[in-house]
């Protein structure tokens, strides 16, 4: 019963199964000698038996009349003509014939004369290796094997497939991996043992014999059968390993000598062939056996030595077993074989077991290797080794290092996250900022209105196209960012704005009330005109409640709120007007108070003696004031101040009635210095007989603090008067706003049936529009502009916000510029305001610049048809083309006359009638900074007029 493989085991160092690479070992041919019996026809012939075998290793000749034995030779085994092929087997062959289970190539041949056994002792090395080669494969059951079974010979140097059916010549190829490998070999997988044996008898048959004068059945080549085993351990082993190696069964032909053999034609020359195969094959060996490797070995000098390579010093473990006819007849022959034999015996191979891992085995292998050692890093198991201990702390270090990063990222989140923060609000803050710089007076106020330039609408088309792209922009945004809610805030905003304005104007005039009713300024009339004034300005105080909160619930609250922002406008109006009126009075008041201080000095000394002084008179209404830069509080207190320091300095007492020290004591001055001064004061006993005053240098203090005084208030009332101008400003910007914004929200509401019908927005449409166009005159308003609305704004209820807007600019300019110039400008006459000036000459100019493009814009028929209709006379002072020019838009009244004006400009402009070059969006509602405030050449005469 064959088991387990013995040689591989004991005689091969194994690979650790882990470990994939080949563990080479070194190892010689195993050579044994087989001695058949002498054969019947030897027999026959008397011949007698020259070989002894004093040992299993040793075969010697003696010769049969000499007792000694004359040489011997020494092998791994000898076997007599007695043993079994079963021993020889078993003994010679097994060992290395079973090496190609586990992955080790082996190759076993036989070497002898003709007629020696050859084929009879591998036909029974055959036959014992597949048997214990299946027998192997039954015991292992772990494993899964393909055995395959490929044969050739070579006959007279031609390698022939023993298993093809067609016995072509093969090629030999050389392999850089496998080797020399015969082309196109059939190779066929075995199904058992009894296939096995079946396909080997094919290979038998097929292969060429010969009768000889030595044996009637001399094989006449070389026969290799090959047998491939594949072993492949189980998936569910966990182990990796995969064998492939080859099995050589060899039976050469037979070394003869050709008169021996008797052979003649082509006995002679297979022999021959069969003679020159062997010879390279006893060369190689004998190099082999030489030890010199690095030498040349002749393995291409013959396809039997080339195909049998590896098996000669290769990667293989080989077995020759050298046949020997025991008669004394064959002596010489067997000689040579032993000779050969003994030469075998030296030559070293280098076998390997052949392992084959596969891509995926081998990464699956991998995987559950580098599983295995992480669990075992990972283990806390203090069994574990120094190094795993070691790669443990490295691989804890590196996640601390891992959590220090993702603090340190945490944090560089965070800051940058709070710088993004800051540069939004300074984005915003910047933003804020510009937005109040365009907004004007008011930081609340978002939008407001303007009109473009006038150098833009003085310019070419090109100048137009350029500066109306960027503005249609800005006015689309702006339309549609108006909010009802900030609109409502803005309201609110002012009102509370107005309110404070209204106080601040109310204590002022309080203030100087005071003063005058004091008996030391000014003149009873004076007197009652400021009271008259204060009441008035009280009386205008009486606001509706404001709400804190703003409530924007639907289009009716916002409507109320434009109702009454209305209501209050003749308020802010009044005010104004009423400040001007103080303003004028407090200048007259300062005329007559120096004019009776100089003319009249010793009087007024003399009634100052009895007089409280006029700072300290007032000091019980000065914490009430309201803190405003230009407060008359800072100057009256100044003074007060200076007054009582420098009585004190000067050790002088101030003749205070009780009413004054009541009044310092109850109602302190606002402020520690103030009251602690005073307190000082107190705490001094006054005397008024014991601390005469200096009452000449009291009354030069006292008229000094009343001239500042007056100058303080006059001041005040001045900027009071600004601020109330600027209140109005906003407020009429705010009208516009919610007027936009209604007229935004008009698409989307309902129109009311009456307010909102076509027929009446039209007729509402004509009447603005007439109204715009006599405003226009009045105000000189460029040609340009008034030729642009004109044909942009035709009635369509979209146009509704730009008419009301127009209208409101126009009206206000027009009334200021009626009150500054006490007269509409058309009837300025030559000298006009400044400002009315300006316009009136920017309107000429841009008549002249219209007039220089009658030649170039228009035909000559046009021109002469336009002389004709416009009744310009051929000769006349000025050129025609200006005269014509001239004549445009000068009649307000003539609807006609309008039009065809609109049209001639538009001509000459070079922009179309129908406005189609020219958008609404370039009657942008936008306010223009008072930054951007330039020399006004149009409308920006608003701002200049208001100061902004
Ligand atoms: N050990 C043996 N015991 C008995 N008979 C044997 C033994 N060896 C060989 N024979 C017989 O000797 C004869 C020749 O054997 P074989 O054909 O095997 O020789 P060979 O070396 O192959 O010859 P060739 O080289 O011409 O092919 C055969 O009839 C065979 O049966």
């Amino acid at each position: 019963m064959p088991g387990e493989p013995a040689t591989p085991s004991s005689n091969i160092q194994r690979t650790p199964s882990s470990t994939p690479g080949p563990k080479v070992r070194e190892e010689k041919i195993l050579v044994t000698v087989r001695v058949r019996p002498l054969s019947p026809r030897e027999q026959a012939m008397y011949d007698l038996i020259a070989w002894d075998f004093p040992d299993e290793h040793t075969v010697a000749f003696r010769h049969p009349n000499d007792e000694r034995p004359s040489s011997s030779f020494t092998f791994d085994r000898v076997f007599g003509p007695t043993c079994s092929t079963q021993n020889v087997y078993e003994e010679g062959a097994k060992d290395v014939a079973l090496s190609v289970l586990t992955g080790i190539n082996a190759t076993i041949f036989a070497y002898g004369q003709t007629s020696s056994g050859k084929t009879f002792t591998m036909r029974g090395i055959t036959e014992n290796a597949i048997k214990d080669i299946y027998e192997h494969m039954k015991n292992t059951p772990q494993r899964d094997f393909v055995l395959k079974i490929s044969a050739l010979e070579i006959y007279n140097e031609t390698v022939v497939d023993l298993l093809s059916r067609n016995p072509g010549p093969l090629r030999l190829l050389d392999d850089p991996e496998k080797g020399t490998i015969v082309e196109k070999l059939v190779e066929k997988v075995v199904d058992d043992s009894q296939h096995l044996k079946q396909l080997i008898g094919i290979c038998e048959a097929q292969r060429r014999v010969g009768e000889t004068a030595l044996n009637d059945k001399s094989s006449r080549s070389h026969q290799i059968i090959r047998l491939t085993i594949e072993s492949h351990l189980q998936e569910n082993s966990g182990r990796v390993k995969s064998f492939i190696a080859t099995l050589n069964l060899v039976d050469l032909a037979g070394s003869e000598r050709a008169s021996l053999t008797k052979g003649d034609g082509l006995r002679l020359k297979e022999g021959g062939h069969i003679n020159r195969s062997l010879l390279t094959l006893t060369q190689v060996i004998r190099k082999l056996s030489g030890g010199k490797r690095s030498s040349h070995i002749p393995y291409r000098e013959s396809k039997l030595t080339r195909i049998l390579q590896h098996s000669l010093g290769g990667n293989a473990r080989t077995a020759i077993i050298c046949t020997l006819s025991p008669a004394l007849s064959h002596v010489e022959q067997s000689r040579n074989s032993l000779s050969f034999a003994t030469s075998a015996k030296e030559v070293t191979n280098t076998a390997r077991v052949n392992v084959v891992v596969s891509d995926e085995q081998l990464v699956k292998h991998l995987q559950k290797e580098v599983a295995r050692l992480e669990a075992e890093l990972r283990s806390p198991e203090p069994s574990s080794s120094s190094s795993s201990s070691c790669l443990r702390a490295l691989l804890m270090e590196k996640d601390l290092k891992i959590k220090r990063m993702e603090i340190e990222m945490r944090e560089l989140k965070r800051q940058r996250d709070l710088a993004q923060s800051h540069l939004e609000l300074e984005r915003k803050s910047h933003k804020e900022q510009k937005g109040s710089e365009q907004s004007g007076p008011s930081h609340q106020v978002k939008k407001c209105l303007a009109f473009p330039p006038a150098n833009t609408l003085v310019g070419t088309p090109e100048t137009w196209a350029r500066n109306n792209t960027g503005r249609k922009a800005t006015l689309r945004q702006s339309i549609t960012s108006t909010d009802p809610y900030m609109l409502m805030q803005e309201i609110r905003k002012l009102e509370i704005l107005q309110r404070q304005l209204g106080e601040e104007a109310n204590q002022a005039l309080d203030v100087l009330h005071k003063e005058i009713s004091s008996d030391r300024l000014g003149t009873q009339d004076a007197v009652e005109t400021i009271a008259k004034l204060l009441s008035e300005i009280k009386g205008m105080q009486v606001f509706n409640s404001i709400p804190e909160e703003v409530v924007v619930r639907d289009k009716a609250d916002l409507k109320e709120e434009i109702v009454r922002l209305n209501s209050q406008g003749s308020t802010i109006e009044s005010l104004e007007k009423k400040l001007d009126n103080v303003q004028s009075t407090i200048n007259k008041l300062a005329c007559s108070f120096t004019t009776s201080e100089d003319t009249s000095n010793s009087k007024s000394q003399s009634k100052k003696k009895k007089m409280i002084p006029f700072s300290l008179s007032n000091s019980h209404s000065v914490p009430n004031f309201i803190r405003a830069p230009c407060s008359p509080l800072s100057s009256s207190r100044k003074v007060m101040d200076e007054i009582v320091n420098k009585i004190a300095d000067d050790n002088n007492v101030v003749s205070c009635d009780d009413n004054l020290t009541a009044s310092s004591k109850t109602t302190p001055l606002k402020g520690g210095e103030d009251c602690s001064s005073l307190s000082l004061k107190e705490n001094t006993p006054v005397s008024r007989k014991s601390n005469p005053i200096n009452v000449k240098k009291m009354q030069k203090m006292f008229k000094n603090a009343a001239e500042e005084n007056i100058r303080s208030i006059r001041a005040y009332v001045t900027e009071l008067k600004e601020r109330v101008a600027k209140l109005q400003y906003q407020k009429q910007l705010l009208v516009c706003q919610v007027l936009e914004l209604e007229a935004n929200e008009g698409t989307n509401i309902e129109p009311d049936p009456v307010d909102q019908s076509p027929l009446s927005w039209h007729s509402i449409f004509e009447d603005q529009r007439k109204q715009i166009i006599m405003l226009w005159h009045l105000c000189h308003v460029s040609l340009v502009h008034r030729t642009q609305f004109y044909l942009l704004f035709r009635g369509d209820p979209a146009d509704q916000i730009y008419m009301e807007v127009e209208i409101r600019r126009l009206t206000w300019l027009e009334q200021h510029l009626s009150e500054l110039g006490n007269a509409s400008p058309a009837l300025l006459g030559d000298d006009p305001a400044s400002y009315v000036s300006s316009s009136v000459k920017a309107l000429k100019e841009e008549r002249e610049f219209l007039a220089k493009r009658v030649s170039s814009k228009l035909t000559s028929e046009e021109r002469e048809m336009l002389y004709i209709k416009w009744e310009i006379p051929p000769e006349g002072k000025q050129k025609r083309r200006l005269q014509l020019v001239n004549k445009l838009w000068n009649d307000p009244h003539c609807m006609q006359h309008v039009k065809e004006s609109a049209e001639i400009v538009a001509k000459l402009v070079g922009f179309c009638e129908s406005g189609e070059h020219v958008r609404k969006e370039m009657f942008e509602l936008n306010f223009r900074s008072p930054a951007d405030k330039k020399t006004w050449m149009g409308w920006n005469l608003i701002s200049n007029l208001l100061h902004l």
